[in-house]
């Protein structure tokens, strides 16, 4: 990736907090910063010419220079070090405001128009582990660009003081080819810019590798994480089928690349920090041969010596600004690239219309829920179901039915707008509150009044009315533990949170009701009970259902019967 491109992109996912409706109070913060960051480096030049008076003291044993000397270094240091706390203070408060802002500025991008079920289906492995770009890569992008764009900052302002105070310290070097006589102005500069630029060039050959290695260690890591949460969230299933030497085995292999991976950075970073020790450790000495000529030849005394010494500190460690944050720039390459998919990703899905989508959903049908030549295909294009037309009324109990894998739940996914793989039109009612009841439905971790009022609903619900619903839902088990916090889906046994579904149903009472295989861990008598209590509560709410037991026929008027290979045939029961 070029160097402009990173830029660019680094811009654009910065760009939006900068020019945000927060900019004023961040640029603020900036300022003071900057200016926090100006003001140690005006110290540091402060205490490099301190260096000159205090030697110079101690080589003409002038006591009262001495202790000046000493005092004012106390000064100067006490100055340093509290203006580097507030440094840290002012720096920590940018980053965390940056972090909250940009957090919401994904979670939204990501929740809105249920792009994170979108991106899945869409994007595939190309936007893998949201969560982890929405943590880890958020959190990494503001930090490392905080750190390396005030570092860069800090390092020009160093670089250019101490460079103007060298350049005054080097004199003129005279050198002799023969009877030619050239002087040398500001040698002691040109050596540090050639010691620091030989350092910086072979830091950016040999750790050239770290960007692709970094960035795939953070993606190996991030799947290994992924596999042994969802180990987790199916450990019952895995103990049912003991599948523990299976799962062993796919997490060793996962962690292999992670092994491996690590082991290539392992050798990219020791021959790097043989050079960037090496470099560091001969810096001190290079210094002082640098500045030995002029001293020995009685033209700067020992004060100036220390006073090059660390003029060069300051020089070298400004310039090796690259040899220093080598990796971190790898890093923040690999976050910006990372960051940069995502939202790529995330802005394809919403424009996906265009691209897959071609089904039109409009509201206002007086009829119902109206659907006119609807195709439903699979990602790959087969088609599931062809030319689909059909109304549903009001109150309308209608069972969609066919053979295993035939379409029938992505049919539903369509009707309720999240199968992007559709064309055709579906008009429905100004008013139409659709639900959907998969056949497993949803548990969030929270108490269990959150559970069954799951997503929210428009009107207040009181504790009575949610006994009484849990009650009709033969839950009257669970009415005295509403405020417990648990992970209700590890509590509850199917056929209870297939219950826990129905109450939600009856609380929130929509008009467009689906159900997916929603009763199936029911007994038929209890799916008997539920279907009539949701008739007779809910009589002008259309039901629209998928199901292969033959008693879900008592309970609907049409059948909508499908073949997988596109055909289709809608008939009244019975006939
Ligand atoms: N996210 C997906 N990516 C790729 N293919 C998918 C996806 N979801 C469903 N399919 C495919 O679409 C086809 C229809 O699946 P669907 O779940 O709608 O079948 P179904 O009729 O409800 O099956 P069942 O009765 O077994 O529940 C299947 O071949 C399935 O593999």
């Amino acid at each position: 990736m070029r160097r402009g491109i990173v830029l660019k992109r680094a811009w654009r996912i910065a760009r939006a907090f900068w020019l945000s409706e927060e900019k004023w109070a961040a640029w603020r913060l900036l300022l003071v910063v900057v200016a926090l960051n100006l003001g140690t480096v005006y110290i540091s030049t402060r205490i490099n010419v301190w260096h000159s008076a205090f030697y110079q003291s101690i080589q003409s044993y002038d006591e009262q220079g001495f202790i000046h000397s000493i005092i004012t270094f106390c000064v100067l240091s006490l100055v340093l070090v509290v203006l580097r706390g507030y440094q840290l203070y002012a720096r920590m408060l940018l980053h965390i405001r940056w972090r909250r802002w940009l957090t919401k500025e994904y979670l939204s991008h990501w929740l809105q128009g249920q792009t994170y079920y979108r991106l899945q289906l869409l994007a595939g492995n190309e936007a893998d582990n949201p969560d982890q770009r929405i943590s880890e890569d958020v959190e990494q992008f503001v930090q490392l660009t905080l750190r390396l764009s005030l570092d860069l900052l800090q390092d020009l302002v160093t670089v250019s003081s101490f460079v103007y105070i060298l350049w005054n310290l080097s004199g003129v070097l005279t050198l002799r080819l023969g009877d030619t006589v050239i002087p040398v102005y500001g040698y002691l500069v040109w050596m540090a810019f050639l010691y620091a630029g030989a350092g910086t060039y072979w830091t950016v050959k040999l750790g050239r590798p770290l960007v692709r290695l970094d960035y795939d260690q953070q993606r190996f890591e991030a799947d290994f994480r992924f596999f042994l949460s969802r180990l987790r969230e199916n450990a019952e299933s895995i103990a049912f089928y003991q599948g523990e030497r299976q799962e062993e085995l796919h997490a060793l292999g996962k962690f292999r690349y992670i092994m491996d991976n690590f082991l290539q950075i392992r050798s990219v970073r020791r021959k790097l920090l043989w050079l960037t020790s090496g470099y560091s450790q001969t810096a001190v000495i290079f210094a002082v041969l640098v500045a030995a000529p002029r001293y020995f030849s009685n033209q700067i005394h020992l004060g100036q010596m220390f006073q090059i010494a660390d003029a060069y500190g300051h020089v070298q460690s400004g310039f090796s600004f690259v040899v220093d944050s080598f990796t971190r720039l790898a890093q923040w390459r690999a976050v910006i690239n990372r960051l940069n998919h995502f939202l790529v990703y995330m802005e394809l899905v919403h424009m996906a219309p265009s691209a897959y989508d071609r089904l039109e959903r409009t509201q206002g049908s007086q009829t119902g829920f109206a659907i006119d030549a609807l195709d439903v295909q699979k990602p790959d294009g087969q088609l599931l179901v062809r030319q689909l037309t059909a109304v549903f009324k009001p109150g309308d109990r209608v069972l969609i039915c066919g053979p295993s894998g035939c379409g029938k739940s992505t049919l539903l996914r369509t009707l309720t707008g999240i199968w992007p793989y559709a064309a055709g039109h579906v008009r429905q009612p100004q008013t139409a509150a659709v639900m959907f009841i998969p056949q497993k439905s949803y548990m969030p971790i929270g108490t269990l009044r959150q559970a069954l009022l799951y997503p929210g609903t428009a009107r207040t619900v009181n504790g009575q009315e949610l006994v009484a619903t849990l009650e009709l839902c033969r839950l009257s088990h669970l009415s005295g533990r509403l405020e417990e916090v648990l992970e209700w889906d590890k509590v509850l046994s199917l056929g209870e949170q297939q219950r826990v579904a129905f109450a939600r149903v009856l609380l929130q009472r929509p008009n467009w009701l689906f159900l997916d295989e929603a009763t199936s861990a029911l007994d038929e008598e209890t799916e008997r009970f539920m279907y009539e209590t949701v008739g007779r509560r809910l009589p002008q709410t259309t039901l629209i259902s998928v199901g292969h037991r033959r008693t879900l026929l008592t309970y609907h008027r049409r059948r909508l019967e499908l073949d997988g290979r596109g055909g289709w045939r809608l008939s009244a029961i019975g006939s």
